[in-house]
Formats: C-alpha cells, structure tokens, sequence
C-alpha cells in the first residue's frame, strides 16, 4: 500500500514539499489552518509543474497524476495514519509545540514526525509530544522542487531507527543530506543568514543602494541571487523570526535583527508572498 505523508502548513515551503513528496510516488494530505493558503499552494504545484510539461521535462499524464495524489484539507484528522509528518508552520515555538502535541493525540502511534524548522531547537520542540524517539528535523531548502539539500538534526531523544526512515524519505525525494547537530540554525542558515542581515545593515545604514548591493554580491561573490531578493524570496517575518532564534539563543550582539527588518515587517512587507518587501512583485 502507498505511504501516506502529511504536511502542515501549505505556505511557502508546504507546498514545494508536497509536491516533492507526490513526486516521489507518495500520497500527500497538505492540511493548513488556513484555506487561502491551501488553495494557493494548490494553484503554485499546479503552475511548477505545468512549467516542466511545457519544457517536455514531464508528460502530462504523470503530472496528472502527481496533482491527482495531494489532498487539501483543513481537517487535521485525515493525517491520523500518515507514515511520517512533515511540519512547516510559522516558525514561532509556540505555534509549533501546541501543534504537535495535538498531533501526538491524534496520529497512530507508529507515526513519525519531522518539523522543518529553519532554527529552533529540535529537543525543544519535541518535548510536547510523548514520541520523542520518533521526532526528528528535516530542513528543505526554498524552493524545494530545485534545491537538492536538506539538513537532517537529531533531537536528543531520537532514535537510530527514525534516522534511519528519514534518511529513506530524503533519498526518496531525490534530495541529498547533510547531519548536522541540534544547534541554533544548523549549518546552512547560520552562515547565511547573518550574511543577509549585514546586507539589509548597509542599505539602512544607506552606504549602497538595494539594487547596487545585490549587484555586488551577484558580481562580485558569484552569488546566484542578491542578499535582498533572496530574504524577499524567504520572507521577511520567516527572517527575522530566524534572525531572533539566533539572537536570544547566543545572546551574541552581533545576531541582532537590524531594524529595518523588523520595520518592514511590522508595515506588511513581507517579501514576494506579500506582494512587496525590498522589491515590488506582481
Ligand atoms: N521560507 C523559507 O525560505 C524557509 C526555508 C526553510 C525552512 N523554512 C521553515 O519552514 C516553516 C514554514 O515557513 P514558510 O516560509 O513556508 O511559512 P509561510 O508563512 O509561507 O507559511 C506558513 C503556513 O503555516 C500555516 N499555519 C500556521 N499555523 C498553523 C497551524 N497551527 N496549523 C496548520 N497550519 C498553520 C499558515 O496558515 C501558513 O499557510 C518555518 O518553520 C520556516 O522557518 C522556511
């Protein structure tokens, strides 16, 4: 019988891990709070993947098929019998922990549970849930259909065997993997994301404008998208909630937020899902 992975949240990164996940030959049930983000999730995997049938990259009866294996639903019940959950909900701690330990009651106890944080304590997180053992990080990069990585943590509690299942799922999905220890922001978003905060400080500090900064880090580091599109890209609130992780747990002055961020943030400039954030979309 086909596995069954749920995925909270249907937002950014919810829905490109569906996608992938119903690529790989499994039934996905993407289950949000919220049904505007679901029906955009849905319309985003029926655009990606209509992009790989025009450039004959995918037949049209497999993307049929893939769209015809993701169920939408608000119901969180219909993830009870799934094989692994893979959560992407907003990243606050508390949002997260009261999710799961709902999930903890709801789903069958062979049920393993990832959370694709982008920072916060994978130990932490799962102590409101019971299934400790079987609790673990797996942290896709944005957009996930493209991006070939993801960051696999271990919460202190987590047993060999759910390794060893998420180590299958990743393989499944076509992704390669890096371990990294349960530390904030892993490897990855430790080193970049303070990279991008220092770019947001030298255009509030108006050393450069935002299009001559990107410029030079798409020129002069050969980077593949500027520092300012790419926190747009992100999002600004994911940013800084990731940039506050960091902060409070180093308490190292030098990972404060810069607060044009959190201006921004706080104006509904969220970035290319807003509409808007250092750049205009649409
Ligand atoms: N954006 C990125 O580039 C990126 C990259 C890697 C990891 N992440 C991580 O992935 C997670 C999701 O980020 P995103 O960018 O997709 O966020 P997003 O804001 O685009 O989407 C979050 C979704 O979660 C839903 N949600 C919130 N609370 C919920 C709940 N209790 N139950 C069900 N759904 C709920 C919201 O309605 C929304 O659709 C975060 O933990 C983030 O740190 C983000």
């Amino acid at each position: 019988m086909t596995q069954l992975i749920g995925i909270v949240g249907s937002g950014i990164m919810g829905n490109g891990i569906a996608q992938v996940a119903a690529t790989a030959g499994y039934e996905v049930v993407i289950y949000d709070i919220n049904n505007k983000s679901l029906k955009n999730a849905e319309e985003t995997v029926d655009r990606y993947l209509t992009k790989d049938v025009q450039k004959e990259r995918l037949s049209i009866e497999v993307k049929n098929d893939i769209v015809n294996r993701i169920t939408y639903t608000t119901e969180i019940n219909q993830l009870a019998n799934a094989y692994f959950i893979i959560e992407a909900v907003t990243e606050k701690m508390e949002v997260k922990e009261k999710l799961f330990s709902e999930l903890d009651k709801i789903c069958n106890p062979d049920t393993y549970f990832a959370t694709n944080t982008s920072g916060i304590s994978i130990t932490g997180i799962a102590g409101a849930i019971d299934r400790l053992d079987k609790f673990i990080g797996i942290h896709f990069f944005n957009p996930v259909p493209v991006m070939e990585l993801v960051e696999i943590t271990k919460g202190h509690c987590t047993s060999d065997n759910t390794v060893e299942a998420a180590k299958k799922l990743v393989a499944d999905f076509n992704k390669d993997s890096i371990f990294v220890e349960d530390s904030p922001l892993f490897v990855v978003n430790r080193i970049l994301v303070p990279m991008l905060s220092e770019a947001i400080f030298v255009l509030s500090e108006g050393i450069a404008s935002k299009e001559d900064i990107d410029k030079g880090m798409l020129l002069g580091a050969k980077h593949p998208i500027g520092p300012l599109r790419l926190a747009d890209v992100i999002g600004l609130d994911t940013l800084l909630l990731v940039q506050e992780t960091l902060y409070f747990e180093t308490m190292d002055s030098k990972y404060r937020p810069p607060s044009l961020l959190r201006k921004m943030v706080r104006a509904g400039l969220l970035g290319r899902k807003s509409g808007e954030g250092f750049y205009k979309y649409g």
